[in-house]
């Protein structure tokens, strides 16, 4: 019996990447790398820790004015007539534009690089759109249901961001092209303009008075329409509509374009949030022709138990390799603990648990697929879980991550910390090659443009871990940062691939050298 084998961590690395129990309609199939790491990203990833206090302050403005700003921009480039732009990233190859001014926009990309979210499936300008989507919310702003699958441009798109000093013609134009009409324009503007302002080092034709650093929108940081109530009861101090230049009071044109209609609609407070909602939900889903989106994400799916009852046993069951229930070594193995899940404030409202288990696998007789049992011990049957009926099927099981032989190296001298990754492939010595490449979202540039750092490594054969059960070992260092890899190995003249394996699914011994 090959007790602690890797395949141990087949199991449990495969549940933590997307075994699931939601009480939802949700259409998730297990695998789906992109849809976990969405869900994941979504509902418990970075990018809220820049909200722990709500509509977070920055720089005179919020950071969630920033992040809206800068998913605006780089929207603009949209064009409906051929297609072309949009939501794709290339405001990473556009800040030296006038149009694009204002240090938020290189401060938010470092929020976005520093918060290494990017994924081999998940961009920087799906991270642009999550940003966008949980500002707004991290203001008051209403929740905006969120897809992934941009792709990321590799430059610059035309400069086509609308100005504040062009007249109100070019801008209907320009929001047009963008895929919004001349009423939607006015309320994009008023929803956009909610928070935030105009700072005078960036637009001193539009702040003349030096000593007016920043001047809000409107006199409340979160997302409300006081923008709106403030401007029809002509006490509004937005520059962009009384400043003292009117070559640039583009607020004003806009928004009093159709006689004031739109915006009096606006002062609905629901309408506002509605309204906002769906279009700022269209803009982060504007993306270049041929750019296929996810469908859209409101609720977790994806490995939790959500509500779960207090006295619920969860249990694991596999079948072996052959596909038979039961191999002679067990198949079964109750959860060995759970978790509250700490969700973020897009959220909030869900309580959920995640499920461990400790399942020892017999290297041999291995695993073809997975399941579980929900028994919430209350008389009612118990809920079977199993991927719409098909189980949770573990694709090849000829190589892997050994997560009990890998480890997590501190150099103490240097304090440098690397992941000693310890690769099972099924083989002998002699036929047998393996290799990896590394996604590491911690990008090496210090300004934008970030970019993640792919590397292939040839693993080596690990001497200090002998051959067991019909598996031989690899070994090969990567940073701790890694995010994401894939695994190929050789053996015997059969190429077998692990993609997109989530390194934040496993948990290596720490040792010190
Ligand atoms: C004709 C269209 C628009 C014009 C001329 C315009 C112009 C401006 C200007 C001049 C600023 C000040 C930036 C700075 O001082 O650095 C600004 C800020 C801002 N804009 Fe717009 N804007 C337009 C449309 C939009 C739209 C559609 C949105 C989003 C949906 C948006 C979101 C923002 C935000 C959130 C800020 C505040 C940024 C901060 O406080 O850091 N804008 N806009």
């Amino acid at each position: 019996m090959l007790s602690r084998v890797p395949l141990i961590q087949a199991v449990t690395a495969a549940y933590a990447v997307g075994a699931s129990y939601a009480q939802s309609t949700s259409t998730f199939h297990w695998p789906n790398a992109q849809l976990s790491y969405v869900d994941q990203q979504l509902f418990e990833g970075n990018l809220h820790f820049f909200f722990l206090s709500g509509c977070t302050p920055r720089d005179d403005t919020t950071i969630s004015a920033q992040w809206l700003r800068i998913a605006y921009h780089d929207m603009s480039t949209h064009n409906v007539d051929d297609g072309s732009g949009g939501l794709d990233a290339s405001i990473q190859f556009e800040l030296d534009r006038p149009q694009n001014v204002g240090e938020g926009m290189a401060q938010s990309l470092s929020d976005f690089s520093s918060a290494q979210t990017v994924a081999p499936m998940f961009g920087t300008a799906d991270t642009i759109a999550l940003g966008a989507v949980i500002a707004v919310q991290a203001c008051g702003g209403p929740f905006i249901p969120f897809r992934a699958g941009r792709v990321d441009a590799s430059e610059a798109g035309p400069p086509t961001v609308p100005q504040p000093q062009q007249d109100l013609a070019t801008h209907t134009e320009l929001f047009r092209q963008q895929g919004f009409n001349a009423t939607e324009m006015i309320a994009l503007v008023a929803c956009g303009h909610t928070f935030g302002g105009v700072r005078q080092v960036d637009f001193p034709q539009i702040i003349t008075d030096p000593e007016d650093t920043f001047v809000d929108f409107d006199t409340t940081p979160a997302f409300d329409n006081t923008i709106v109530s403030q401007y029809l009861q002509n006490t509004t101090e937005n520059v962009l509509v009384v400043g003292p230049n009117i070559t640039t009071r583009s607020d004003l044109r806009i928004f009093s374009s159709d006689g004031n209609e739109t915006m009096q609609s606006l002062l609905n407070p629901d309408t506002f949030t509605q309204t906002c909602g769906d279009l700022i939900e269209r803009m982060i889903n504007t993306v270049p022709n041929g750019v296929n989106l996810t469908q859209a994400i409101s609720e977790p799916f994806d490995y939790l138990v959500l509500n779960p009852s207090p006295n619920a046993t969860l249990t694991l069951l596999w079948a072996d390799r052959q596909g038979s229930f039961c191999p002679s070594t067990g198949c079964s193995v109750e959860s060995s603990g759970a978790q509250q899940i700490g969700f973020n404030i897009v959220s909030a409202q869900f309580t959920a648990k995640r499920y461990n288990f400790n399942a020892t696998i017999n290297g041999a007789t291995s695993i073809s697929k997975f399941w579980f049992e929900i028994n919430n011990n209350d008389g009612s049957d118990p809920i079977t879980v199993d991927n719409g009926g098909d189980g949770f099927v573990i694709e090849q099981d000829s190589v892997f991550i050994d997560n009990s032989r890998s480890e997590t190296v501190l150099l103490t001298a240097s304090f440098q910390q690397f992941d000693r990754l310890v690769v099972a492939v099924r083989g002998d010595a002699t036929s047998s090659t393996a290799s990896i490449t590394t996604f590491d979202p911690k990008s090496t540039d210090t300004a934008p443009p970030f970019f993640p750092v792919f590397t292939t490594v040839n693993l080596i054969l690990d001497e200090t871990n002998p051959p067991d059960n019909g598996f031989i070992f690899f070994t090969g260092n990567v940073t701790t940062t890694t995010n994401f890899l894939n695994i190929s190995a050789t053996s015997d003249g059969e190429t077998y691939t692990q993609t997109n394996f989530d390194m934040g699914a496993v948990d290596f011994l720490p040792v010190d050298l």
